[in-house]
């Protein structure tokens, strides 16, 4: 589902970010991506929806080469891939009924179609009865959630996290890793950077470590417990 092979990221200015990083996450896994601050987390999972491109290397993300993907592809790999910030990145000016609903508009989903699958996306992370309030009003939590709600109302095969549960307190991040384990449970494929080693320990799931942009631990995809 995620096959990068012998990937490398420079950054304008020199910095390789990512040095030569091969690995695989099949179908249906679940993985957390972990290691020190400026490890290359946060590049690596941008390379997967194109928000940024390789300098070396091939990149597969759901049986599609990114190195042969034109750029009027990318609004389709991107609706395949949900994309949850630790910052929610959410629009204030707009309910949370019309943040969960732009990739749909985006997509030019028909106007029919988009209340019943905002309202299904909302269910899925208990916010139907917050739809018409505005973010600022509502918990950091909740506004993870609505960040969540938005990335899986396209229904991607694979979801994608940066750090989202860096600014909540340990009961609310083990709430949002639920709601991660639950979308795994029905077959998507997830990948979560964080920072924290506890809660990844705790749940038991396969993870990557990073070091200096290369790729120093892997748990195994049959890692439980490790
Ligand atoms: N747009 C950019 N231009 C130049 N250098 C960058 C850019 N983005 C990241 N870097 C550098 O690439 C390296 C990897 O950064 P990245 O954000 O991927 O790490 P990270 O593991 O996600 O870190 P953190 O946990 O602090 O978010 C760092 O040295 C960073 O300074």
């Amino acid at each position: 589902m995620i096959f990068f092979d012998s990937v490398s990221k420079q950054y304008p200015g020199g910095h390789e970010a990512l040095r030569s990083l091969s690995f695989q996450v099949d179908r249906g896994e679940m993985v957390f991506l972990t290691g020190h601050s400026g490890a290359g987390k946060s590049t690596l999972l941008k390379l997967i929806p194109v928000l940024e491109r390789p300098s070396r290397g091939q990149i597969v993300i759901n049986g599609i080469n990114l190195n042969r993907l034109s750029s009027r592809r990318i609004p389709y790999l991107r609706r395949r891939v949900g994309m949850i910030f630790q910052d929610h990145r959410l629009l204030h000016d707009r309910t949370v009924y019309h943040n969960v609903a732009l990739p749909l508009v985006i997509a030019g989903v028909p106007h029919r179609d988009i209340g019943r699958r905002v309202r299904a996306a909302l269910d899925k992370v208990s916010l139907l009865h917050r739809e018409t309030a505005y973010p600022v009003t509502l918990s950091g939590g909740e506004q993870q959630r609505v960040g969540i709600a938005r990335a899986v109302v396209t229904r991607p095969p694979i979801l994608l996290a940066d750090e989202p549960t860096g600014n909540l307190d340990p009961e609310l991040s083990e709430e949002i890793m639920g709601l991660f384990e639950a979308f795994n449970r029905v077959g998507v494929t997830v990948l979560i950077a964080s920072h924290d080693l506890d809660l990844i320990r705790r749940l038991g799931h396969r993870y990557l470590s990073l070091g200096d942009g290369q790729l120093t631990a892997d748990s195994g995809r049959a890692g439980r417990g490790g």
